[in-house]
């Protein structure tokens, strides 16, 4: 297994960066580009290992993408003139694309079978073939399509009103994209909002999408007109970055192009609540995905309460915001994330035992997790589990520990932030 040693604790952290692309838009961008027939081009695009899976599974079905220089280029038969896969379409470690295929694949004209990693193979699918089903498509799968390996007959699809259980884009977007397909108007109900990006794509490609007090309205059968997509940067990548210019002393960090869509700045607000020196400068555009610039320096922190709709707001950046938690004054606690238990690794079981391992003072909870701090770190050796996030974590942490920390699996991090450790260490002027 791959591993290295972080030994760099307690320097403080200066400099600028251009955040690398989001995932969840650039997943998106690859989508609607191979649905839409003709020539869609994207500019910030991410090019992570689960991106670069989503471009893949187009490739298999037809599409031909290409670079421009720094823009990706996909040019597209459409939909309707897909070509029958040959090969299984691999998903890889990516959650995303395997769901929002599914949704995909279910109105298509092509017969598919999608698998991924062992990760993949334990993550629950049901909360989108179910509902998929429910509106005619074709799909079979291990143990009643709960788990990968999925095989989807794509044929004609009835519309769907669907009442959200959980609070997931994913789902949301898995229903969206066969909504696209069915013969009439689907409506989707959520309680908590989840990202959006799918729903401003859709308007960004010329369709027409009604959204509102968590209701969502699609009308099936309209034209994609293919589009420029221009990719902010990703706020779940500048977390860790944000993370550790607000605990590291005397650090002065300026992140450029982060990606300030409100369905995914609960950070921003966690941070302004545990007392961090910040300020966020949006930028002019009209794209409809917000963006701008945010400066953080060092601070002392203080404990918060997480739980309810923040939650969707900040999933992916709960593994760091624990480890910031063990540098604030007081009892920090987490609820109503119980979703954590089926990412890439169940995220509150290795959040809590990889950090006590340096000594933090966490409990992980059935939702979540209470962590006392401040609590003094030291090194030790910790695993990435495989999990990308879990990765990064630690490798933030080594910024605080007394003594060197060794990690194992650091290259799983590449699957969201192939530039991550660059960037640590131009941060860190060297
Ligand atoms: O739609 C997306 O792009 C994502 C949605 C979230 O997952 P859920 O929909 O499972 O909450 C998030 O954790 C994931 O990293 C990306
Ligand atoms: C959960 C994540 O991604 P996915 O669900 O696409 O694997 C993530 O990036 O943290």
């Amino acid at each position: 297994m791959d591993k290295m040693t972080l030994n760099y604790p307690h320097v403080p952290l200066r400099g600028t960066l251009d955040v690398p692309g989001d995932k969840s838009i650039s997943h998106r961008a690859v989508m609607f580009g191979g649905i839409a027939k003709g020539r869609t081009t994207v500019s910030g695009f991410l090019p992570g290992e689960d991106c670069l899976r989503t471009i893949e599974c187009f490739r298999l079905l037809g599409a031909e993408i290409s670079r421009d220089g720094t823009d990706l280029v996909i040019d597209s038969p459409g939909i309707g003139s897909w070509k029958e896969p040959e090969d299984i379409l691999y998903t890889g470690n990516s959650g995303t694309t395997t769901r929002l295929m599914l949704g995909i694949l279910a109105g298509s004209g092509v017969h598919s079978v999608l698998a991924g990693d062992e990760s993949i193979a334990h993550r629950p699918m049901k909360r989108v073939t179910g509902p998929l089903r429910q509106m005619g498509a074709d799909i079979r799968g291990r143990e009643g399509a709960q788990y990968t390996p999925i095989s989807v007959l794509g044929g004609p699809l009835q519309p769907i009103d669907y009442e959200m259980p959980v609070a997931s884009a994913q789902v949301k977007s898995a229903i969206l994209f066969a909504s696209m397909r069915a013969d009439g108007t689907s409506v989707i109900r959520e309680k908590e909002v989840s990202r959006d990006h799918t729903e401003r794509m859709m308007r960004n490609f010329g369709m027409e999408v009604g959204t509102g007090n968590g209701v969502i309205t699609l009308r099936g059968g309209q034209d994609l007109v293919p589009a420029h997509v221009d990719v902010p940067g990703d706020i779940s990548s500048a977390a860790f970055f944000l993370a550790a210019g607000a605990m590291v002393a005397d650090s002065d960090v300026v992140l450029r192009n982060v990606g300030l869509n409100p369905t995914r700045t609960g950070m921003i607000d966690v941070l302004e609540e545990m007392g961090a020196d910040f300020t966020v400068d949006e930028a002019d555009s009209d794209d409809s995905e917000l963006r701008g610039t945010v400066t953080m320096r060092s601070s002392a922190l203080k404990a918060v309460e997480i739980g309810g709709e923040l939650i969707p707001r900040l999933i992916d950046e709960i593994p760091v915001i624990a480890l910031l938690a063990t540098q604030a004054s007081g009892t920090t606690v987490v609820r109503d994330a119980e979703e954590l238990r089926v990412k890439e690794t169940d995220r509150i079981a290795a959040v809590a035992e990889e950090l006590n391992k340096l000594g933090a003072d966490i409990t992980p909870t059935e939702d979540g997790m209470i962590i006392n701090g401040p609590t003094k770190l030291s090194g030790a050796v910790l695993d990435s589990r495989g999990d990308h996030r879990i990765g990064m974590m630690a490798a933030v942490a080594s910024l605080v520990t007394d003594g060197p920390l060794e990690l194992q699996g650091p290259g799983c991090i590449a699957i969201s932030y192939p530039e991550f450790f660059g960037h640590l260490e131009s941060l860190r002027g060297e």
